[in-house]
């Protein structure tokens, strides 16, 4: 079964209800690749997901940035997966570097989010990635395929799950990971799927990147064999957006 491909926008802790606005005007009149080939969803901030939700185009779909470990309660700022699915929110990211680093978030912190978000009907965007420390230790693949055997431990149904490829050096930084880095990571991470979970999961999974991608890179890293698609941060907040989503035509004609 053919991997669609798959652009995230990921809108972080960025922007107004103008500029919110704005945006999702952009994308409701670009004309862009059909859904047969192309799957795309945006992650606005949570006080944003409902207005977004209501005006965006129905062939786009909205992600949380985050939800509650394990079912809501007396947890001050938190969002829980049942409020999520309540608000028929498909999609939720989990696992992003900077909850990582910034909050503390551990592997099997993650891989139980994972696994609880999965367990209530979302759709997960679990997110994995190297620092440039780690790169330059040489321990890039021990680090993702520990971030991956965390959601692997606690998961056995992968089909509503997207692993995000995103090298932490990458992130914000300008500093976009070459075709060939990503690739490779994409190309381990999907031999690691196929030794440790299974050939079927190896094969169907997607595997997206983020890490500055942009309008000018999104080609050639499209274009790599296993990269379906991209989780975007920066960019998706501006109009090359949409040439981001256009890149999936690379794997159509390939
Ligand atoms: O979730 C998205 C990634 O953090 C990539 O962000 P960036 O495209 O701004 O580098």
């Amino acid at each position: 079964m053919a991997r669609k491909f798959f652009v995230g926008g990921n809108w972080k802790c960025n922007g107004t209800a103008e500029e919110v606005k704005k945006i999702v005007n952009t994308l409701n009149e670009a004309q862009v690749t059909s859904q047969d080939v192309v799957e795309v969803v945006v992650s606005p901030p949570y006080v944003f997901l409902p207005l977004v939700k209501s005006i965006l185009r129905p062939d786009f779909h909205v992600a949380a940035q985050n939800c509650w470990v394990k079912k809501g309660g007396a947890f001050t700022g938190e969002v829980s997966a049942e409020m999520l699915v309540n608000l028929d929110i498909p999609w939720v990211i989990l696992g992003h570097s900077e909850r990582r680093a910034l909050l503390n978030e551990t592997n099997e912190f993650v891989g139980d989010k994972v696994a609880y978000a999965l367990a209530q009907g979302l759709k997960v965007i679990a997110c994995v990635g190297e620092t440039l420390e780690q790169r330059e230790a040489g321990s890039t693949m021990d680090v993702v395929a520990a971030q991956t055997k965390a959601i692997a431990d606690r998961v056995s149904n992968w089909s509503n799950v997207v692993i995000a490829y995103e090298p932490v050096w990458a992130i914000g930084t300008g500093k976009v990971a070459s075709p060939a880095q990503a690739q490779e990571v994409h190309d381990e991470l999907r031999k690691w799927l196929a030794k440790n979970v299974s050939a079927d999961v190896a094969a169907t999974t997607r595997i997206i990147y983020g890490g500055s991608v942009n309008g000018g890179n999104c080609k050639e890293l499209g274009g790599q064999a296993d990269v379906d698609g991209f989780l975007v941060g920066g960019a998706s907040l501006k109009p090359e957006f949409i040439d981001i989503i256009k890149a999936a035509e690379v794997k159509k004609s390939a």
